[in-house]
């Protein structure tokens, strides 16, 4: 769910001076030139990394389609490519969601399972939670037979700092419903997004 109160209490001034203060204490000078914009810069960056926040993802599911001739089969939306952060070192996660349901009898948009995911993963993240939030959020609120995601995405925090392992990427998934229970539908979906042999 979203955050209202999230940063509604810190002013434009005092995040541009958090920005200024790490600037003095990368051993940089944020009076000169080059550095007097970039508090503004930066703020305004994060305003755009981290406007999930604003967000509550579960209102993009609010309008369904009926009219879809009892189409009952899988709907899968594949490679939805997302930049995220973790929350651990506010480095950026970036890599690719892939989202599948089993509709009851109604469909939504398909845009808007990719709003589902920018919509988590434009917060402070863990990979697993931001798997889990999207699979249950298309759970709870379109109610489907069952909701399948995967996530596969590189952290920079183990890739350009502390471990430094480049070409790694982290793959996570949530199963509910259908794909939890029964193998064959967890299998198609894994078939449909490129992951094969998998039971
Ligand atoms: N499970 C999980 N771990 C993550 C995620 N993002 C970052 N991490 C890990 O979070 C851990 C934080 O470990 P700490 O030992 O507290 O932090 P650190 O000293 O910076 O650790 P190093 O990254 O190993 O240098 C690290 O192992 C990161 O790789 C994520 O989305 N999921
Ligand atoms: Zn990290």
């Amino acid at each position: 769910m979203s955050d209202p109160s999230n940063s509604n209490d810190v002013t434009q001034a005092q995040a541009e001076e958090a920005v200024r203060t790490l600037l003095r204490w990368a051993g940089d000078d944020p009076s000169r030139e080059g550095l007097l914009d970039t508090p503004r810069r930066v703020v305004k960056a994060y305003r755009d990394w981290f406007c999930g926040y604003a967000e509550d993802p579960s209102e993009y599911l609010k309008r369904t389609f009926k009219e879809v001739e009892g189409y009952d089969e899988m709907v899968v939306l594949r490679d939805i490519e997302f930049e995220s952060h973790c929350e651990h070192h506010m480095a950026p996660i970036i890599g690719r969601a892939h989202v599948g349901y089993l509709p009851t009898n109604r469909v939504v948009g398909i845009s808007k399972l990719a709003r589902v995911v920018e919509g988590y993963a434009r917060r402070f993240q863990v990979q697993e939670k931001l798997t889990a939030q999207i699979a249950h959020c298309i759970q709870e609120h379109l109610k489907p037979a069952g909701v399948a995601v995967v996530v596969d995405a590189s952290h920079e925090c183990m890739t350009t700092r502390g471990v430094h392992k480049r070409g790694v990427s982290m793959v996570t998934s949530q199963m509910l419903g259908a794909f939890r229970e029964d193998a064959r539908t967890r299998a198609e979906f894994l078939q449909f997004i490129g992951i094969h042999g998998a039971r």
